[in-house]
């Protein structure tokens, strides 16, 4: 029998679009009982459940809420509406750079990094080595990761979740800022996670990967849930649709 590892309940998230800019401009359409900003629904009714072990790619056009509702699955924002519930350790890759203090070395932020995570000092310092090898960074490890590219930002933040031992993966978009060899790097080690029974969550707009990663697809469309099937269907629903 599979357990549910991934339980997203009946969720909405609201945003609010700001149209004036200053506390000025604020403090005045508030006196003149204009409105100060106007929200917008990114994600409306969501359900469904992840098992433990399922490679799930989150499809949709740009704006249909894919980025929203992997924050709201990895916890950094929380639904309006309806719950999000998840098992085991979950690490996520969301934003470049998220997570890691602009001030401190790569090394500290290894450690830093690795806390959010869940890792003791211990497990940290035990695959340090190892995470520093993936990245490939060696030379820069001591250096203040604001002087850092986004490739390398990547680099050491894939490095450290990956060696957290996830139960639960989530990656959005960012693989797209690695160079070619470094992404390919990152593609096998997800396929051996997904190997070895690992439950992963995938955006991208890179389809033929997706199709390849993912066995289910969940497609989003404004913001609501359209369809729940497998990858390599939706795919082709979604190039059907803009040919
Ligand atoms: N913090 C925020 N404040 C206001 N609106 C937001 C915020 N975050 C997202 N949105 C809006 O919610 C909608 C869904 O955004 P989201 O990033 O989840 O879409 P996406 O499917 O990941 O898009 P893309 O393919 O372009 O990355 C968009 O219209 C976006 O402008």
């Amino acid at each position: 029998m599979s357990t549910t590892v991934i339980e997203v309940s009946d969720v909405a998230k609201r945003f609010t679009l700001r149209h004036n800019r200053s506390l000025k401009e604020l403090a005045v359409a508030a006196f003149r009982g204009r409105p100060t900003g106007d929200t917008f629904l990114a994600l409306d009714g969501v359900s469904f459940d992840v098992a433990d072990g399922e490679s799930v790619a989150l499809l949709g056009f740009n704006g249909s809420g894919k980025s929203t509702l992997l924050k709201l699955i990895s916890g950094v924002l929380k639904p309006d509406v309806g719950a999000i519930r998840t098992r085991g350790r979950v690490a996520g890759l969301i934003e470049v750079g998220a997570g890691f203090h602009p001030d401190l070395t790569g090394r500290e932020n290894v450690y830093l990094n690795g806390a959010i995570l869940g890792m003791s000092e211990q497990q940290i310092a035990a695959r340090f080595d190892e995470i520093v090898a993936f990245s490939e960074i060696e030379r820069f490890i001591d250096t203040e990761v604001k002087f850092y590219s986004s490739g390398m930002f990547l680099r050491l933040a894939f490095a450290v979740a990956v060696h957290s031992d996830p139960e639960v993966f989530l990656i959005d978009e960012i693989l797209a800022v690695g160079d070619e060899p470094f992404q390919r790097k990152c593609i096998d080690r997800i396929k051996q996670l997904k190997g070895e029974g690992r439950t992963l969550v995938i955006v991208s707009h890179d389809l033929d990967m997706v199709a390849r990663l993912c066995e289910r697809g969940i497609l989003l469309e404004k913001g609501k849930m359209v369809a729940d099937g497998t990858a390599t269907d939706l795919v082709s629903r979604m190039r059907g649709e803009h040919e």
